[in-house]
């Protein structure tokens, strides 16, 4: 049984308490730190190794979805209900990136319950699509980009799914835009894995998004990408 009171000792440098006295050498301490962070390191470096494989043969696999379906003709919109990897990737990417992570407040009328709340007259209600999309108890490992998810039972396309995220919002003020967005990005992204083959410039790694009433990059990422069939 781990002692939290034993770990919080040990891990916790005296000298923080009394910055006067931190001339006083404190070497084990230091060593274990280091120690630590290196570990921690050599532990990050192989989750983005394994995470960047992975996000490689996913583009892989979506290509090849492409060419058995599309051979070597341009995917067009006609051809998205066949792609369903293709529909998976756009889902889990908009789960893990949701462009509008809060919805606009929605004001309650009349007294209401939801969810099992008492919601009274007057509140105003931000709903957190972000946090829905993180939740572990709906989503296994959130926090993975994993569009394998989608495909469990999916065999075939299914509009309803464009609801699955909540990307979109839901109710009476979900987008309205919701159908044109998915047949415009899916096809773009489907016709750039379609020509060109992608990978992420040399020390890129997946970088924090920052929240606004638009989700974006902190640091925008780099590809590098070339043309297919040279
Ligand atoms: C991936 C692309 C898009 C995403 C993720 C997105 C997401 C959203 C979300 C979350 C809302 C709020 C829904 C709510 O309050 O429940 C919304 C509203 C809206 N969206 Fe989009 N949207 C996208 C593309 C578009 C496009 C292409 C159009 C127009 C052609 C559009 C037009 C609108 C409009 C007019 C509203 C306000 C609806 C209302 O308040 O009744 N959106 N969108």
């Amino acid at each position: 049984m781990i002692d939290p009171v034993e770990i919080a000792l040990e891990y916790v440098d005296w000298r923080d308490f009394f910055p006067h006295l931190r001339w006083i050498p404190q070497r084990n301490f230091e060593r274990k730190i280091e120690k630590m962070y290196s570990r921690r390191l050599a532990v990050m470096k192989a989750l983005i190794k394994e995470q960047s494989e992975r996000a490689a043969s996913g583009e892989e696999s979506l290509y090849e979805e492409i060419q058995s379906i599309c051979g070597s003709d341009k995917i067009t919109e006609e051809n998205l209900c066949r792609l369903p990897l293709l529909d998976a990737v756009f889902h889990e990417t908009l789960r893990t990136h949701i462009p509008l992570p809060i919805v606009p407040l929605r004001y309650v009328h009349e007294d209401t319950e939801l969810g099992g709340y008492y919601v009274p007259a007057g509140s105003e209600i931000a709903i957190n699509l972000y946090g829905c999309n993180m939740d572990e108890n709906r989503w296994e490992k959130p926090e993975e980009w994993n569009p394998e998810r989608f495909l469990d039972d999916k065999k075939k396309y299914a509009p309803s799914d464009l609801y699955k995220t909540m990307a979109f919002g839901a109710g009476k003020r979900l987008c309205p835009g919701a159908l044109q967005a998915t047949l415009i990005v899916c096809t773009t992204i489907g016709r750039l894995v379609q020509e060109f083959e992608w990978r992420l410039e040399d020390g890129e790694e997946e970088d924090v998004d920052i929240v606004g009433i638009i989700n974006q990059k902190l640091h925008p990422m780099h590809a590098v990408i070339r043309p297919r069939n040279l």
